[in-house]
């Protein structure tokens, strides 16, 4: 079977841009689609549910346009879809299918709605039962109950309340909601049976509200939607990351460290799993949060008092914890293997909707915690966790997943024990978060930062560590170098900011081996040159050109782990390296070098024009306003003017080992 092994893990540190949240993504789709004005819809997540949305509104109607990565302008229909006849294929996206099917009721046209087998299997029934006692036309098309459906025009009628179980799906709900407001009549719904996943309502009835259409309610029995009421572009919105799978990256912080910070969730959320937080603050994790960002750390250490802030905490346990967690029932998987490094026993409680998500997840979520040495208790709803009495995880545990993507993504939080761990099947994040695991490299993967002056040695230094190691090797000055040569030949002036910034940004640079490739083009030679050194020292000193690499940079942290180097590894683009060193030697010493390096090369050199350039270079790298070259207060100082390369090398690997040593 398909697996990911995933290292020895020792800190946590970094930042998460989160994906959009799936459950308001295709809600505000469908909001702007119906809406009065244009919308642009930004930060849309990327999947198979939102594609298949975007194509069915395109087909009823709906010019919809790209506006930039992930964002779209929806101009609304200002009421029913244009188009009265569609066969929409809605793939398995039922956060598409079920509001589409209350919408086309009410747009007096005839459109046949189906999906894939699967689809054809998910019980549909309450929601075409609520449409039915209004007048709409719903017929189904194969299985009472069940998809494909039929829908025909008809006489609308809300004279009389909706009768709607809640105790099924809260997504039927959510469907007759945003779609009664088309209507402009009054509208009531009233639950028959007590209403699940209150939190999805209100996102709901908070979405509605920012298309201007208010829902009043009476407690989560009774809905009403005021007469003369019609949905209005808010102009742009944003759709917010998705709060669940920040979880993830929010434990990890508060189990190794930290801070990890999760961007596009915050103090405004409108989602209920956002509580998750609140939950890791109640286990000691110092939580902080703006509007727009959640960070995480683990608890203050109460016994050892810590040296400096930075050091505050680490190696301390989460505090053991008892928690109702119906109200965050995903989020809470999440607190289960958090769990395994708690200091006593934890139970999760009032977890029934476990049992019926893509699998039995208080059965798969015991099972798989026994693996890693964990004392599992279970009940019909809760879960007690035991850490392993030596509290020593056990290493290479192999993790069934169940074709389900929230077992694959906390059980990665394993590795943070300081045992190497397997995911089987870790595809199956895609359904939510396709790239999951790189992120989670991205804030986990441990980091040698070195940088230093021009021909100090860190390009050869970082080379062997990383060999060593076996970890990759990120040579930043060779990304600058790239941008000065496409901004050559695309005829771009140095002094043209934006022009660079925008090359920078759209560069197709890959490294293959020793050989470094622009758009397919072997440069390996070309950006060596001096009169690309001297040009990559002028666009380096571009603030948006820096700006625009940093992303490209961060994604080289990988497992096990990356050594690089540069001007700003340790100040700037990877601030939480596990080991920063800032390497030097003698500008007379560095300045022999590359002679030396010249004339091995074949190319004729002459010392004192050298010993100039790095003069003027090493002028020009220091007092730049932004990520000037200088040695942070939290680098290590090494002078290699007396060294060996091997000196230099075994220097480097020591602080590795001891900040390793440190972690354990
Ligand atoms: N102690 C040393 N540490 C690192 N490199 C050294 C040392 N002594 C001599 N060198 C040589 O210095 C030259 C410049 O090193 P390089 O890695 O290209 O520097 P940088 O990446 O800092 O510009 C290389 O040819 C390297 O072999
Ligand atoms: N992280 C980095 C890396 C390089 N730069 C700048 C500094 C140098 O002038 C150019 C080229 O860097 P490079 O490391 O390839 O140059 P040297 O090999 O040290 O001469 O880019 C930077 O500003 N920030």
């Amino acid at each position: 079977m398909n697996h990911l092994d995933i290292p020895v893990l020792h800190r946590a540190a970094g930042t998460v841009r989160l994906p959009g949240s799936k459950s308001i993504s295709n809600r505000v789709l469908l909001l702007a689609a119906l809406a009065q004005g244009e919308t642009v819809v930004a930060d849309l997540l990327d999947s198979d549910d939102t594609r298949v949305m975007l194509a069915a509104l395109r087909q009823l109607g709906i010019g919809i346009e790209s506006a930039g990565a992930d964002s779209y302008r929806v101009k609304g229909a200002a009421g029913p879809f244009p188009i009265k006849q569609a066969e929409l294929f809605l793939g398995n996206a039922g956060t598409a299918f079920r509001p589409l099917t209350a919408a086309l009721a009410l747009s007096a046209g005839h459109y046949q709605l189906s999906g894939v087998a699967r689809m054809h299997e998910r019980p549909i029934r309450d929601l075409v039962d609520g449409l039915t006692q209004i007048g709409a036309e719903v017929r189904y098309l194969g299985n009472a109950g069940f998809p494909p459906l039929q829908v025909l025009p008809a006489q609308i009628n809300l004279s009389a309340p909706i009768q709607v179980r809640g105790d099924v799906s809260s997504q039927f709900l959510t469907a007759l909601l945003m779609a009664l407001p088309l209507m402009g009549q009054t509208a009531v719904i009233e639950m028959t049976t007590e209403l699940i996943s209150k939190p999805y309502i209100e996102i709901t009835l908070n979405l509605m509200a920012r298309f201007g259409v208010k829902v009043e309610r009476e407690g989560w029995s009774r809905f009403t939607i005021a007469a003369g009421q019609r949905y209005v572009s808010p102009g742009t919105i944003h759709v917010e990351g998705d709060a669940s799978s920040a979880s993830y990256f929010l434990a990890a912080g508060a189990i190794a460290g930290g801070p990890v910070r999760v961007e596009g969730v915050g103090r405004n959320s409108i989602q209920g799993d956002v509580a998750f937080a609140d939950a890791l603050a109640s286990l000691g994790a110092r939580i902080g949060m703006g509007d727009n960002w959640i960070e995480a750390r683990g608890p203050l250490s109460a016994l050892i008092p810590s040296p400096s802030p930075a050091d505050a905490g680490e190696g301390s346990k989460l505090r053991a914890f008892d928690l109702d967690l119906n109200h965050i029932p995903d989020a809470a998987m999440t607190l289960a293997v958090a769990a395994l490094f708690a200091d006593g026993p934890c139970t999760l409680r009032n977890i029934a909707s476990w049992r019926v998500k893509e699998t039995d997840r208080i059965v798969a979520m015991a099972t798989e915690l026994r693996k890693v040495g964990a004392i599992v208790e279970e009940g019909d709803d809760w879960l007690k966790v035991s850490p392993p009495y030596t509290s020593h995880l056990t290493p290479h545990a192999s993790i069934a997943t169940y074709d389900d993507h929230r077992m694959a993504m906390c059980f990665s939080l394993v590795a943070l024990g300081g045992v190497p761990v397997r995911i089987l099947d870790p595809n199956c994040v895609a359904k939510t978060f396709p790239d999951y695991f790189d992120r989670f490299a991205e804030i986990t993967a441990p980091v040698i930062a070195i940088d230093g002056p021009s021909a100090s040695g860190k390009g050869t230094v970082a080379q062997r560590v990383a060999n060593a190691l076996g970890y990759g090797y990120l040579d930043s000055g060779s990304l600058y170098r790239l941008v000065a040569l496409a901004g050559q030949q695309a005829g771009v002036g140095y002094d043209d900011e934006a022009g660079i910034a925008a090359i920078a940004a759209a560069l197709s640079a890959e490294f293959r081996g020793d050989q470094v490739l622009l758009s397919g083009n072997d440069v390996t030679e070309a950006i060596r040159s001096e009169e690309m050194s001297a040009a990559s020292s002028k666009v380096a000193a571009l603030p948006a050109v820096r700006a625009a690499l940093i992303e490209r940079q961060r994604a080289y942290r990988r497992w096990p782990g990356l050594v690089a180097d540069g001007r700003d590894m340790g100040s700037v683009v990877f601030p939480q390296a596990e080991v920063k060193i800032f390497l030097t030697a003698s500008v007379e010493a560095r300045a022999e070098r590359r002679y030396k390096q010249l004339i091995a090369k074949g190319v004729a050199a002459n010392i004192r024009p050298l010993l100039q350039d790095l003069r003027e270079r090493d002028e020009r790298d220091a007092s730049r306003s932004v990520a000037p070259l200088r040695k942070g207060e939290d680098a290590h100082l090494l002078d290699t003017t007396e060294l060996s390369i091997e000196q230099a090398v075994d220097a480097v690997l020591g602080w590795a080992r001891d900040a390793v040593d440190g972690k354990r």
